[in-house]
């Protein structure tokens, strides 16, 4: 199936279904007329996909470039190894570059083809669930600073995204679980059937990504630089963010967003805006897709929690539900969150 992204001179499609990398060449030469193509992928994705991908694109030049795996590779030390690699490979600014891989290697991908020459055309094709339901399309790069995660960036829409669930296959079960937080996320902000069929355990991959896909496509669409709707994406990640960092990302992003969502739902209901019921349900659906939760202590996170994004001159805004499928963007003083937690009425 194709998605559209509508988002005026820099709209795109998405092709989603198993087997959809199939059609890539297809795709491309319907845009580009270069031969030659960059991919940007990690050596876990490259030593399983690499070959084949190279197959699919037999009508080009293609050179990669191979990073190790991880978050440790969305750092500035990567972003310029693989900036000046594409410049010592003599690649050109209307050359193709694609990125081939879970998150880390889209959000970093996706910045180098912001920044090399002003701007290269780029492709997504997500490996992972995380990247499938999320992180390859709105056009959000990033790497981290030291500081915190996602600190530098840019809004740069790829020029078209491949979701081929094909290759979920060879993914972990850590990796699953961890794109499954995401899908669970997107449910609570905009999708109530999706968090019925989830409590349910009642759905096919296809349908569950291409649900998750339209939550997004339908904020990003209203909102593409993330000053209002799109914030609500971020509904766990304020304290999530916080907790991957603190942990040195030994919590991988999924499984903080979690217990960032648990977070979220707590001082939402501590500060009246969220009813309990909301946690119960969201506890049996983590539990159905064992995220293993960290009990997380908010406390020691509240000082980190102020480098998020959402924190415009000084005023922290935070995702919270009203129900499922109604999510509020509020602001929260670090004095309000000390509360919460201070209260003897807690848990
Ligand atoms: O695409 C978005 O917008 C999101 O917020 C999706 C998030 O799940 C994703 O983790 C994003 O990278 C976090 O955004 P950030 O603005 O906090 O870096
Ligand atoms: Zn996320």
């Amino acid at each position: 199936m194709r998605i559209e992204m509508s988002l005026k001179d820099h709209s795109y499609d998405i092709l989603l279904d198993h087997g959809a990398i199939l059609q890539l060449s297809v795709e491309i030469q319907k845009w580009y007329k270069g031969k030659r193509i960059f991919v940007l992928t990690d050596k876990n994705v490259y030593g399983k996909h690499g070959g084949s991908l190279e197959n699919v694109l037999s009508d080009f030049i293609v050179e990669f470039v191979v990073i190790e795996a991880g978050e440790s590779s969305k750092s500035m030390s990567v972003y310029e190894y693989v900036l000046e690699t594409l410049l010592d490979k003599q690649m050109k600014r209307g050359d193709l570059l694609i990125t081939f891989g879970g998150g880390v290697v889209g959000d970093l991908g996706g910045f180098v083809a912001a920044t090399l020459y002003r701007g290269v055309p780029y492709i997504q094709i997500p490996t992972t669930l995380l990247s499938q339901v999320d992180s390859s399309i709105g056009g959000k790069t990033a790497i981290n600073s030291h500081k915190a995660k996602n600190m530098i960036g840019s809004f740069y829409q790829p020029k078209l995204v491949i979701i081929d669930p094909n290759y979920l296959k060879t993914l972990s079960d850590f990796e699953y679980k961890n794109g499954m937080a995401e899908v669970i996320k997107s449910a609570c902000i905009g999708d109530t059937i999706l968090f019925d069929k989830l409590l349910n355990g009642e759905i096919k991959t296809l349908e569950m990504i291409e649900r998750t896909l339209l939550v997004k496509k339908k904020v990003v669409e209203m909102d593409e630089f993330d000053l209002k709707e799109r914030m609500y994406l971020n509904f766990g990640h304020t304290f999530g963010h916080a907790l991957e960092k603190q942990s040195d990302f030994e919590i991988a992003h999924g499984f903080a967003v979690a217990e960032g969502m648990l977070i979220a739902l707590e001082i939402g209901e501590k500060i009246g805006i969220t009813p309990k019921s909301i946690r119960k349900s969201l506890k049996l659906i983590l539990d159905k897709y064992d995220l293993g939760l960290y009990n997380a202590k908010p406390i020691p996170l509240i000082e980190d929690v102020f480098y998020d994004k959402k924190n415009i001159q000084g005023e922290l805004n935070m995702i919270f539900l009203k129900s499922i499928g109604n999510s509020v963007i509020t602001p929260v003083t670090k004095e309000v969150l000390y509360e919460c937690y201070n209260s003897q009425t807690l848990k």
